[in-house]
């Protein structure tokens, strides 16, 4: 199990370029509680494939639970306060919460829950999360489900990157001079965990907006 700090906070076991890792955070039952929880989350807020502004669909699904929402359409990307289909985005799920708080030490709680789902074949781009007023929060994502893997860069596109393998119930942390580096999916393996109905990967990205 994890240890913890004197504050009770855990230790990361590895930093890779300033990300905190924390592998195996979250043991199978705490998975599994967390999945149930985003199967409902998903169930009031379907996940939708977005679009970008050049008609472009994303691999991923996505939806998200909490005051805001991530999404991208025709018009864009933004943080919206409303699902896609007019209803409001359910509020973030207690144990997510208690996550949140116990990996960031921080009180404020976030937002945003973006929940993305990887299908077979799906993955993400490398990119930046700057679409919140303050990167003075950190950021905390949670991975569910089959094994991907994860590629982290540095401040500037295009420098030197670092890839790991991340697997059910690891949770990382981007935050102080790390939170703003590159990083995206490259890929996930299919089949290696069978804890997401119909396969894949959930992974969820927790964030502070306004
Ligand atoms: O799926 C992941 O682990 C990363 C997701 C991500 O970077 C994002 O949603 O901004
Ligand atoms: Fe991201």
């Amino acid at each position: 199990m994890s240890e913890t700090d004197r504050h009770g906070r855990p230790v990361p076991a590895l930093v890779v370029r300033g990300v905190e890792v924390f592998p195996g955070l979250l043991d199978p039952a705490a998975q599994a509680a967390l999945v149930a929880e985003i199967a409902a989350v998903m169930a009031l807020a379907p996940p939708v494939q977005p679009e970008t502004r050049f008609g472009r669909k994303m691999s991923v699904r996505m939806t998200s639970a909490g005051k805001y929402g991530w999404v991208s359409d025709r018009r864009g990307y933004r943080y919206e306060t409303r699902h896609p289909s007019g209803v409001a985005w359910p509020p973030i799920p207690a144990p997510v919460l208690s996550l949140w708080h116990r990996v960031t030490g921080v009180d404020r709680a976030p937002d945003c829950c973006l929940v993305n789902l990887y299908r077979e074949g799906a993955r993400m781009g490398l990119h930046q999360d700057r679409d919140e007023a303050d990167f003075g929060w950190p950021i905390v994502s949670v991975s569910l489900g089959d094994e991907a893997r994860f590629r982290i860069g540095g401040l500037e596109r295009g420098g030197p990157t670092d890839s790991l393998w991340l697997k059910s119930g690891d949770v990382l942390v981007m935050g102080g001079a790390a939170r703003l580096v590159h990083h995206g999916i490259d890929r996930v393996r299919g089949g290696s965990s069978t804890l997401i109905e119909g396969g894949g990967r959930i992974n969820l990205t927790l964030r502070v907006v306004d």
